[in-house]
Parts: C-alpha cells; structure tokens; sequence
C-alpha cells in the first residue's frame, strides 16, 4: 500500500474546503472575512444561518487546520502554552465583565481603537496590567493592536457585546466552569476513596471549589439556595446556545412537528432561550411553555418579554421529578434541552417516565436535546473533501459529510465542545455528556426506545424517543 503523506493529504482538504467557502462567499454576495478591520461580517450576524454547504466546507477547514497545526508545531511549546491557557480563559471572562467591547465601541476611530490609558481610566483597572491582559487576547484573535497600546475590536469581540449570549456565555460560564474544572486534578485523586470513585451529584470538584455539600443542580442546590445563582447560571447556559440553538432551530422540522399539537414545551427550559430562539424562527408556531422551578420565574418573564414575546412564550413552574402539568391535557411536543446531561442514567430514567406518562395514547412527542459524543478516531481513509462534500450539492437540508482521511470523526471543532461539556459536567455534578449507548440505556431504563438521531449545525444532536410498546 502506498504511504499517504498526511501533511499532504490535510493541505488538500484545506485547499477544497476553503476554495468552497469562497464560492459561497460570492454565491451569497459577501466580501471575504477580514482580520484587519473592526466592522462585523455578514456571515456573524446572529440571525444569519449558515447554508449546508457552507457550514461543512467551514467545518472542513478549520478541522484540517487543527490537524495541520498538531502536526507542525512543536509537541514542547504545546504543553508550555497548554499549561497557561487559563491566563486566556480569565482574560477573557475579565473583558465581558468590564465591557471591554462596549469602551472600544465607543472609539472616535473605531478601525484605529482606543489607547490603553484611557481603557484603563473608563474600566477603571491598572493600565499596565489591562495591557497586558488585552496584548495576549489580541495576540489570540480576540481584540485588534492597531497600534503599540490602542485596541480595538475585531469579529471576535463583538461576540462580547453586552447583553448578548456570547457576553453571558464569556462572564458567567467561564467562572463556573473554570472554578470547578481547577479542582478536577484533586477531586480524582482525593485520599478518601468514597469521594474519589463517588458519582453522586454532592461529591464532586464543584464541592471541593465551593466548600458546600449541596449538589449544584436540582430542586435543592447549591444553585438554587444562593440568591441570584439560578439567574446567573442561566443566562450562562443561554449564552451556551450561541454553539447550538441555530442549529436546533433550522435543522428540525418544527412547524411539521408542532401541527396539531398544543405547543411546544421545553422541561428544564431555563430562562426560555431556546423557545425564544425557535419562537423568532418559527412564526407559525403558535404556542411555547418553558417549564422550570419556581426560582427561575422572574428570570425567565424577563428575559421572554426582552424578546417581545410574552404571551407565545409562557413560563410554568414544574418539578421534573413529579407528575407533568401537561399530562392528560393534550398533545404536545416535549424537548429536554441540556438537561438530562446533568443526571446519571437511573435518575435520567426517572424524569423521561414523567414525560412518558405524557405520551401514552396519544399524538405527542418526545425530543432529548444533547450532544451524542464518539471516540475520537482518524484514520487515513476516506473521501476525499472533493467528493464529501459534493453530496450538499444543492441541498438545503443538513446533511454531515463524511470525513476526509486524517480528519477526525467528530471533525475536531465542533466535537471539542462536546467533550469540553463532559468535562464540565464530570467536575460539576458527577453527569456525563452520553454516547449513543448510554442514551439507549437510559431510554430502556424508562420504559421508552430512541425512534432517530438529527445532526444539527451545532454540537448537540436532536434525539426522538417513543414509548416502548414492547414493555
Ligand atoms: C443545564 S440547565 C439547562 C437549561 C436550558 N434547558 C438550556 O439549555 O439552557 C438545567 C435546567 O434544569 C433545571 N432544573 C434542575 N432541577 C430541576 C427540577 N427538579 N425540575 C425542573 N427543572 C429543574 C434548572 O433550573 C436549569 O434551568
């Protein structure tokens, strides 16, 4: 067998993939992206919907790009920088905090920025340390140096905009997460073995890094005791839906899902991001409830009449655990979105029976709304780009293309976040991101089986499942 030179082989789905976003940079009448500028691209606008062919040669490119990179860099200046990616992390939860996006915004020369000093007296922080701290995200692709000491912003900063969920995904995430995560090393290595081994939910990093025995989800958390907590926490995993709820929007057919249905119901649906979300795409649809506890009432009202959409989205309170208020009343679309992630298999059964009483006898339906992760396999085999991604030829509906030889089956990219969920969830509550095996088995648990699995444009994956006649 001819030995296939992987450098090669990358650099040859680098080169179609990228000579095909182009094409459909001009298809679509956009100019090229640019690195040098501060004004916003098109293709960032969060009502813009990447088509099929777009996302995946997108996909392509930046997964051949990471591929490339692993291979030329050198494995010992990767650990030295691995080793301080927590200085990028804080930085960055630093500028959303401060409002580095909006100082920069209010520029007189928004392409030339702002000088340091005056960032410094507007933040109210020290200069020197604020320079540093912006030089580094500058250096990451986060703001622009157009100058020694002026900064502006640049596609990436923009993300941070006040108010939007790149700013909640950057302020209030990055301080959950990358607490707990701090304490993984020590929580898998603690002297008591009952806490090292323990998947229970109140024996986590999280306690470690909190010094609290409560759980950080369910009815009694440490989420839901500390005030201000469950706001904060959701309106950071809304802000998580920047990587997801596009994709969940366009990729299913809600408006076909929804006929003859009551409304759509999302169980454990925060602050009503995702309803509001399909809500804007989905103008015939009438009817969306958020259900949550109690707790999260007043955040989730908020944040439904700050999209105009009080009265299509309406908020109920509703424990998981105990009977749905739906049940017997009609027939609906029922969604669990990130939620059961945070729960073991058993306990996990235990919400979907609740939903299940809900689907007996009659025409509703049931949608787990998770990342399904895979191994992290790559193999020199395969299609080429070329011919992977002549199967979107065309097409309008999501279709995931098959990966090129090197590149990896979850392409890198968008499996990152997939993975950097379960770890998250693994130093958070003990839960786990599932594969599609432990998913099957928690379906079983409650009495159900999985009916399909939708790709989204996203990182998570739409999964139906039904009552199991058989049990
Ligand atoms: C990880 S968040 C996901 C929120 C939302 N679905 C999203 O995607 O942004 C988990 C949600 O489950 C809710 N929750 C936790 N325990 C619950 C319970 N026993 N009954 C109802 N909701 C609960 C939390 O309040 C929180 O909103």
């Amino acid at each position: 067998m001819a030995v296939v030179s992987e450098i090669t082989s990358l650099l040859e789905t680098l080169t179609t993939s990228i000579e095909v976003f182009k094409a459909e940079l001009v298809r679509q009448a956009f100019p090229e992206p640019s690195l040098m500028t501060s004004k916003p691209h098109p293709i960032d606008d969060p009502a813009y919907v990447t088509p099929p062919m777009m996302y995946e040669a997108r996909r392509l490119a930046v997964s051949s790009l990471e591929r490339l990179k692993l291979l030329l860099e050198s494995p010992s200046e990767a650990v030295a920088s691995t080793s301080l990616a927590a200085a990028e992390i804080q930085g960055l939860r630093l500028v959303a905090e401060l409002g580095i996006h909006e100082v920069l915004e209010d520029a007189t020369n928004a392409e030339e920025g702002v000088y340091i000093r005056l960032i410094a007296e507007k933040t109210k922080t020290d200069s020197l340390k604020l320079e540093g701290i912006l030089r580094l995200l500058a250096n990451a692709g986060w703001f622009r140096e157009t100058r020694p000491g002026y900064f502006a912003n640049n596609r990436r900063s923009h993300t941070l905009k006040a108010g939007s969920k790149g700013h909640y995904a950057a302020k209030n995430m990055i301080y959950y997460m990358a607490n707990c995560i701090s304490k993984l090393p020590e929580a898998m290595t603690h002297p008591d073995e009952s806490f090292r081994m323990s998947r229970s939910p109140d024996k986590t990093a999280w306690n470690l890094f909190s010094g609290n025995e409560l759980p950080f989800h369910g009815s009694h958390s440490w989420v839901q005791e500390k005030p201000g907590e469950a706001e904060k926490f959701g309106l950071g995993m809304g802000g998580m839906g920047v990587a997801s709820d596009k994709g969940v929007a366009f990729d299913v057919p809600w408006v076909d899902l929804a006929k003859g249905k009551d409304a759509i119901v999302d169980v454990g649906g925060g602050q009503g991001t995702l309803c509001c979300s399909l809500a804007a795409a989905c103008p015939e649809i009438k009817q969306f409830i958020v259900q949550d506890l109690p707790v999260t009432r007043e955040a989730a009202e908020k944040y439904i009449s700050s999209k105009g959409l009080t009265g299509r989205v309406k908020f109920e309170e509703q424990n998981f655990f105990e009977p749905n208020r739906c049940k017997g009343k009609g027939n609906y679309v029922f969604m669990l979105t990130k939620v059961l992630h945070d729960w073991s298999d058993e306990e996990g059964a235990r919400i979907l029976s609740r939903i299940r009483e809900c689907l007996e006898g009659g025409k509703s339906q049931m949608l787990i709304i998770d990342s399904i992760n895979s191994p992290v396999i790559v193999n020199g085999e395969g299609p080429s780009a070329r011919e992977s991604l002549a199967v979107l030829e065309g097409q309008t509906r999501y279709i995931p293309i098959e990966p090129p030889p090197f590149i990896p089956q979850d392409f890198g990219m968008t499996g990152t976040i997939g993975h950097q969920v379960n770890v998250c969830l693994i130093a958070n509550c003990n839960a786990f991101e599932r594969t599609y095996e432990s998913m099957e088995n928690m379906v079983r648990l409650a009495g159900m089986r999985i009916k399909g699995v939708t790709r989204t444009r996203g990182y998570v994956h739409v999964t139906e499942v039904e009552v199991d006649p058989g049990v």
